[in-house]
């Protein structure tokens, strides 16, 4: 079988002094594929994703990303992998407020050259590559140099979409990217989302509790599917 872009196996983890939370037999994810991920609040999902994005280290089991166990790296190692080959668009952006909106979306560039020689390679420099994404997921050019925290809620999000985006990591995880939205942008903002991992041909995953997203995607799941950790009243 090819290798995916993701897979868990045997995947077990407890926060200290906590039952077993995540206990996932196995799950792929394939390349240039969308996935909603759903599960209810303290379900495990922000813990999930820690995992894959390596932040966390799984009590038992792997979590390969491309073919690369990330839990024999050594943590230097494991952060260089994560940022090379992983966007993250966190539930509250995560934007560092004190820097421009250009200069928030430079930042996996700055700590990965993998990623800052994709993005010179196909738009010039990493300073066009910003500006391109911002342009394509509806930011004005005038907004390019305004301190981050000086943005809409919307906005924000839109910035932490293209930082995710920049210099084309493989995969892209969002985790309730929109749960400050109203419907309508919801739809809007996951469409746009949609389009820039094609164009960048990165793959998405996509975590909410708000069922009405899931039709959107190539594949929807319930954590509670994959977890056998999962408390009956998830499932
Ligand atoms: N840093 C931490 N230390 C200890 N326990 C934690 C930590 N982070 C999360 N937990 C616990 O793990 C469980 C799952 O939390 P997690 O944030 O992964 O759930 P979630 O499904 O993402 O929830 P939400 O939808 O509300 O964001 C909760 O019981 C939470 O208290």
């Amino acid at each position: 079988m090819t290798p995916a872009l993701l897979e868990l196996q045997d995947l077990g983890f407890s926060w200290p002094g906590q039952p077993e939370l995540l206990d996932i037999p196995s799950f792929r994810l394939e390349a240039d594929q969308s996935l909603f991920l759903k599960g209810p609040s303290g379900s495990g999902k922000t813990t999930l994703l820690g995992l894959i994005g390596g932040v966390q280290k799984a009590k038992r089991g792997q979590v390969r990303l491309l073919g690369t166990d990330l839990g024999a790296l050594p943590a230097g190692a494991r952060d260089r992998f994560r940022v090379d080959h992983t966007g993250y668009i966190f539930q509250q952006f995560n934007l560092l407020p004190f820097l421009s909106v250009a200069e928030n979306v430079h930042l996996p560039c700055h700590f990965s050259a993998l990623r800052s020689n994709r993005a010179k390679a196909r738009h010039g420099s990493v300073e066009q590559a910003a500006a391109h994404l911002l342009m394509h997921l509806g930011l004005s050019a005038e907004l390019l140099e305004r301190r981050a925290d000086s943005l809409s809620i919307g906005q924000q999000q839109r910035v932490a979409a293209a930082r995710a985006l920049i210099g084309q990591p493989e995969l892209v995880i969002a985790d309730e990217p929109t749960s400050a939205l109203d419907t309508d942008s919801r739809k809007a903002f996951i469409q746009l989302l949609f389009d820039e991992c094609r164009a960048a041909g990165a793959s998405l995953l996509f975590v909410s509790h708000d069922q009405s997203l899931a039709p959107l995607f190539d594949r929807h799941l319930s954590l509670a599917e994959l977890n056998r950790a999962a408390r009956p009243a998830e499932i």
